[in-house]
């Protein structure tokens, strides 16, 4: 994923209709766009495609099951034409190593959660958020999802990993979170939904964010 704008758009809308309107009308500001079960559950695997078509697109899926089946969810994903996707690390390095296999054969990109942005993610995600991070790095990920509204936990998670390794934030705006602030700490990305996709102008909503980040 090439940096440009720092701002990756979470599109969790639910119908076609409305996720290529939003797409189109934020495309300039985002540097990729992530799609979850809201929309694909809705609209099916197709809207990858076409929405590969104005931005690359991270399949948010959070994988979380044995090797075989990640190797298997992983092929559907990057078959449907998405750039990167999004798994959980918890579920051990054998089930990371699946995905960032299939990830290497389609030249595509792997992100690890380390500690989920809502109040729920310190629970069971924060004691091993470090482990897991290490583990993304020591196992080849692209990058891991750390939690934008704790920025000082993406200084942490960056201490772990280093330069080489991307690191994606979500909870700005709806959660409390600031773009300027986690980019500061170390992120490379934010990602924003609500904010911009439940905006009148989600296109001025992007601009906003991308002229507060400067990345
Ligand atoms: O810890 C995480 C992991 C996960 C992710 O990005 O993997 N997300 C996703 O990021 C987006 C934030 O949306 P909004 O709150 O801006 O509307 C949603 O698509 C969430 O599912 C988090 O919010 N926190």
């Amino acid at each position: 994923m090439e940096k440009k704008n720092c701002l990756i758009l979470a599109l969790d809308v639910t119908d076609r209709e409305n996720a290529l309107r939003i797409a189109n009308e934020v495309s300039e500001y985002v540097d990729s766009i992530k799609v979850g079960y809201p929309l694909v559950l809705g609209e099916g695997l197709g809207i990858v495609k076409e929405l590969a078509e104005l931005a690359p697109v991270i399949a948010d899926f959070k994988v979380a099951d044995i090797p075989n089946t990640d190797r298997l969810i992983c092929e559907h994903v990057f078959n449907a034409g998405a750039d990167a996707i999004i798994t959980h690390g918890f579920t051990g390095r054998d089930s990371l190593d699946s995905c960032v296999k299939v990830a290497e054969e389609y030249d595509r990109d792997v992100y690890v959660v380390t500690e989920m942005s809502h109040p729920g993610g310190v629970e069971f995600f924060r004691p091993v958020a470090e482990t897991i991070a290490q583990m993304a790095a020591d196992a080849g990920a692209t990058g891991v999802v750390a939690p934008a509204t704790r920025p000082e936990r993406v200084r942490d998670i960056r201490k772990i990993i280093g330069d080489d390794l991307h690191i994606i934030s979500p909870g700005v705006g709806a959660q409390g979170g600031s773009a300027a602030d986690v980019i500061n700490a170390g992120a490379d990305w934010v990602i924003v939904g609500r904010s911009i996709y439940n905006s009148d102008s989600p296109a001025d909503a992007a601009m906003r964010i991308c002229n507060e980040m400067k990345c």
